[in-house]
């Protein structure tokens, strides 16, 4: 590392600052001599240090303001520390704190990170992403949120800046994307949360959900903007409401690197996780009925996915029969032809009326998910509804009645919005349930069987699939990318054992990673979309990994 800087601007930098590991040589030529303690520290004996103060924290949200501060601070060790306790700080960086956090994001706000763009200026997009100040050449992933759809806490104006703070650390730590190499944005376009507007300490636009033309045209300046000033930038959306996910995929994924992470992402980790349930029943996959339990961004973009595999391996012959497959309910229950509120990318999983005609049902107005569990007898069942506790006993029971090993994933997250908890899913199921969750939870004793509990979070997908796209330049994200991503991730796991999860544990998050990215740059080469195709992967996306660790300084 070069190091022009001098004094407490060195300190002052989370980037070039290391410190009291900042050696006698260096603080003399960095003029660093009496702005710290003379004690010098290894970089080992600081994580353990930094490691006593992250635990004295006694809330999870002391502990992420914590290791925020940290990355501000130190952002080398910062890392470090990442590293070495992933599996027990991945919960406070990312879901379930994280979440909290977002909520919190005005009251504990101290410093800027990322950069704001407001719909009230539109005129700034460019200069304010210039003011990043990073060149064409030295971006990889621009991280965006418009925070309509945050996590399933809802709209959170300005503070869903966290989420693509929390998902480039989570790039950084799982597949060493430098964390110089990205920017995390959110698009400020005002917020319908009462709770904000009307709080003094909000931070945002202080007006409603700009939606419509003007908002298409504030998302389109942003993109053109990162295009012009960060050519090789992969987009990746986070959390942008329903009504809009969609519509911004498809109006740009066939013309730039961009890829939606609610969609795809998810789509592709379930898929991985489905496909290790499906082994452990014996049953093809063409022969399971899939109950999408708020079948939005999320739910039918997992929905996507297996009916493309359902296509591929042939198992379904007609688009027509892999739609048969699925049962998607929303708020308004099960989605029926020619219900006005279905959106476009929703409309093809309807049902018919005539199909639901004879079914026995509470209320034909709105057929709930324990009907559909009744009547369609599935044998797959998926939450992205945001809906903590939709799942009950109820219901577990009657989908247990029809199935031998029940697949239930509880996908909501934070940990409040899970559909159900793992230790009741089993007991309902009498220890027969295969799960997988979105926010981590512990493992579950259950007859005899020690049962860990898979997260299936777009998290052991994204970094993967950034580093890969980064490593062979990609010039699109295309959908057989996210189904090799799929198939990388699926080949890594083995559910045989009675209780063994049905994903890689978040403490494999680098193995995954790298599997994820090798796969990935491949499928681009063979699709023609890799500027660089890779001729070594292995080495060429191990070199590419940045390493937290001190890097030999060079004063200039
Ligand atoms: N595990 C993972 O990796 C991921 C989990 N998620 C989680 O999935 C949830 C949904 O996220 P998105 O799909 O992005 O949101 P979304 O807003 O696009 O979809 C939510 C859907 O749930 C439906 N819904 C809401 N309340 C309902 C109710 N009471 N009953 C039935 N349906 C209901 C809505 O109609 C909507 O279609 C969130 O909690 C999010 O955290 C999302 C992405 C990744
Ligand atoms: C994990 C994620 O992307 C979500 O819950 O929205
Ligand atoms: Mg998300």
């Amino acid at each position: 590392m070069r190091i022009r800087a001098r004094g407490r601007e060195v300190l002052s930098n989370p980037m070039t600052n290391r410190g009291t590991a900042f050696t006698a040589e260096q603080r003399e030529a960095l003029e660093l001599d009496g702005l710290m303690p003379t004690g010098y520290t290894t970089m080992e004996s600081q994580t353990h240090r930094v490691y006593e103060q992250f635990r004295s924290s006694n809330t999870m949200l002391g502990k992420f303001l914590n290791l925020a501060a940290l990355r501000d601070r130190n952002e080398v060790l910062f890392y470090h520390l990442l590293s070495a306790h992933l599996e027990e700080m991945l919960p406070v960086i990312y879901t379930p704190t994280i979440g909290e956090a977002i909520e919190r994001f005005s009251h504990t706000y101290n410093r800027p990170r990322g950069v704001f763009l407001s719909i009230d200026r539109p005129d700034q997009v460019e200069t304010s992403l210039k003011n990043y100040g990073l060149g064409a050449d030295d971006v990889d992933l621009v991280c965006v949120t418009d925070s309509e759809g945050i996590l399933g806490i809802g709209d959170q104006g300005i503070g869903g800046i966290q989420i693509a703070i929390g998902k480039l650390s989570v790039y950084t730590a799982a597949a060493g994307i430098h964390p110089r190499r990205v920017i995390p944005v959110v698009l400020d376009v005002g917020t319908n949360n009462l709770g904000l507007l009307s709080s003094d300490f909000y931070l945002g636009e202080r007006h409603g959900r700009v939606r419509g033309a003007r908002y298409d045209e504030f998302v389109d300046d942003f993109v053109t903007a990162v295009q012009k000033l960060f050519p090789h930038a992969m987009i990746h959306w986070e959390d942008i409401g329903t009504n809009n996910a969609y519509r911004i995929l498809q109006r740009y994924q066939h013309e730039i690197c961009t890829f939606n992470d609610d969609i795809q992402g998810t789509a592709a980790v379930v898929l991985a996780a489905i496909l290790a349930a499906v082994d452990v029943t014996g049953i093809d996959l063409d022969d399971h009925r899939i109950v999408s339990f708020g079948a939005g961004s999320a739910g039918i973009g997992i929905a996507n996915l297996i009916r493309d595999q359902m296509l591929r391996t042939g198992a379904s012959e007609s688009e027509e029969e892999a739609y048969a497959r699925f049962w998607p309910i929303g708020i308004q229950g099960l989605y029926l032809e020619g219900d006005p509120r279905l959106l476009d990318f929703q409309q093809p999983y309807a049902r018919t009326r005539a199909e639901v005609a004879d079914w026995e049902v509470k209320d034909p107005a709105k057929i709930g998910l324990l009907d559909v569990v009744r009547n369609a007898r599935p044998t797959i069942l998926i939450g992205t509804s945001t809906r903590g506790g939709a799942f009950t006993r109820e219901i577990v029971e009657e989908m247990t009645k029809h199935c031998a090993r029940p697949i239930i994933f509880p996908l909501s997250n934070p940990t409040s919005r899970a559909e159900a908890t793992p230790a009741d899913l089993l007991e309902w199921s009498d220890g027969k349930a295969l799960i997988a969750t979105g926010s981590p939870f512990g493992p579950v004793d259950h007859g005899g069987v020690r049962h860990t509990i898979a997260q299936s979070n777009n998290a052991l997908i994204f970094p993967g699939l950034g580093l890969g796209v980064a490593a062979c330049r990609a010039t699109r994200v295309t959908e057989g990318m996210i189904a090799a991503a799929a198939e990388a991730l699926a080949g890594l796991v083995n559910a045989w054992r009675p209780g063994a999860p049905l994903l890689p544990g978040m403490s494999d998050l680098r193995l995954v990673s790298t599997t994820v990215a090798i796969a990935v740059a491949e499928r681009a080469a063979a699709e023609g979309v890799a500027l660089n195709p890779l001729t070594d992967p292995i080495q060429q996306i191990y070199e590419r990994m940045w390493q937290p660790k001190y890097p030999k300084v060079e004063v200039i």
